[in-house]
């Protein structure tokens, strides 16, 4: 087991947010976390990383309470990209790819042959080597989300967790990005909007709704007829992609 949640719920005054939620994600595995907007998917993901704590519930790293673990082990082995993840300072991208490294240096470290892989890998998997000394304000805001994501590979983490990181991209970027993701030898929980880029890549999906879980399988399972009209109020029908033979959603006009 990897990243494992009991019953978490979080509320915001007598509102909520997240009701009795469980999942076990297993190692290496990436499970997409679909939802309506507003069904509580951000708010999952920030109690999975444990950036805010739950009201009730418990979320283990390998078995272990989050709450019992150092933020800077935390650190060492959970990514996570915001949804809107922003770096004001005027810094280049390789700087901004370099902080990823920051939780694995003490403070006697010098900068490793290490530390430098770490970061030339990132780059290039992010294709933004050619980018690595333009200034973070010069990035689109496509490019942008890429060093994010690179910031998190450089961090090696063990669990990687991304709140809509294709939002921004163009459709080779968005591909590619979940390409990448889905190849990496880490346990991933990953929240999109887009059906059809989930069933192609995630091993399961989890679909929340008013912060329930209302299905949780894998695509073939949870990516119905009746859950795309019950839960997304739209009307669609379903059938298996003859390219890569995952479900493929077709939406009514
Ligand atoms: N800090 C906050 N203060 C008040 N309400 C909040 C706060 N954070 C989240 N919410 C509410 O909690 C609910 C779930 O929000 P959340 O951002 O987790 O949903 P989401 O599924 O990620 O949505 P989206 O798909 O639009 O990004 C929403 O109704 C939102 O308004």
């Amino acid at each position: 087991m990897s990243i494992r949640a009991d019953n978490l719920v979080w509320k915001i005054g007598s509102k909520t947010i997240v009701n009795d939620v469980s999942l076990i994600v297993s190692p290496g595995e990436m499970l997409g976390l679909l939802g309506p907007n507003g069904s509580g998917k951000t708010s999952l993901l920030r109690l999975l990383a444990g950036l805010k704590r739950p009201l009730s519930g418990q979320v283990t790293l390998d078995g272990q309470n989050i709450d019992k673990i150092r933020r800077r082990t935390i650190a060492q082995r959970v990514a996570l990209i915001e949804q809107h993840a922003t770096t004001n300072a005027n810094i280049k991208v390789v700087d901004v790819v370099k902080l990823g490294r920051f939780p694995h240096r003490s403070m006697f470290s010098g900068w490793t042959g290490e530390d430098d892989a770490a970061v030339n890998d990132a780059l290039a998997r992010t294709e933004l080597t050619a980018k690595r000394n333009d200034s973070w304000q010069s990035l689109s805001g496509g490019e942008k989300q890429r060093a994010h994501l690179a910031r998190a590979l450089a961090q090696s983490p063990k669990e990687l967790i991304l709140d809509e990181p294709t939002n921004h991209l163009d459709v080779h970027h968005q591909v590619s990005l979940l390409r990448l993701v889905s190849e990496l030898p880490v346990t991933s929980i990953i929240a999109l909007h887009d059906l059809n880029h989930a069933a192609m890549f995630c091993d399961r999906l989890l679909v929340m709704q008013a912060g329930k879980v209302v299905a949780f399988g894998t695509p073939e399972d949870v990516l119905t007829r009746e859950l795309l009209r019950d839960v997304f109020c739209v009307d669609a029908h379903v059938t298996r992609s003859p390219y890569h033979g995952k479900p493929l959603v077709h939406f009514e006009r």
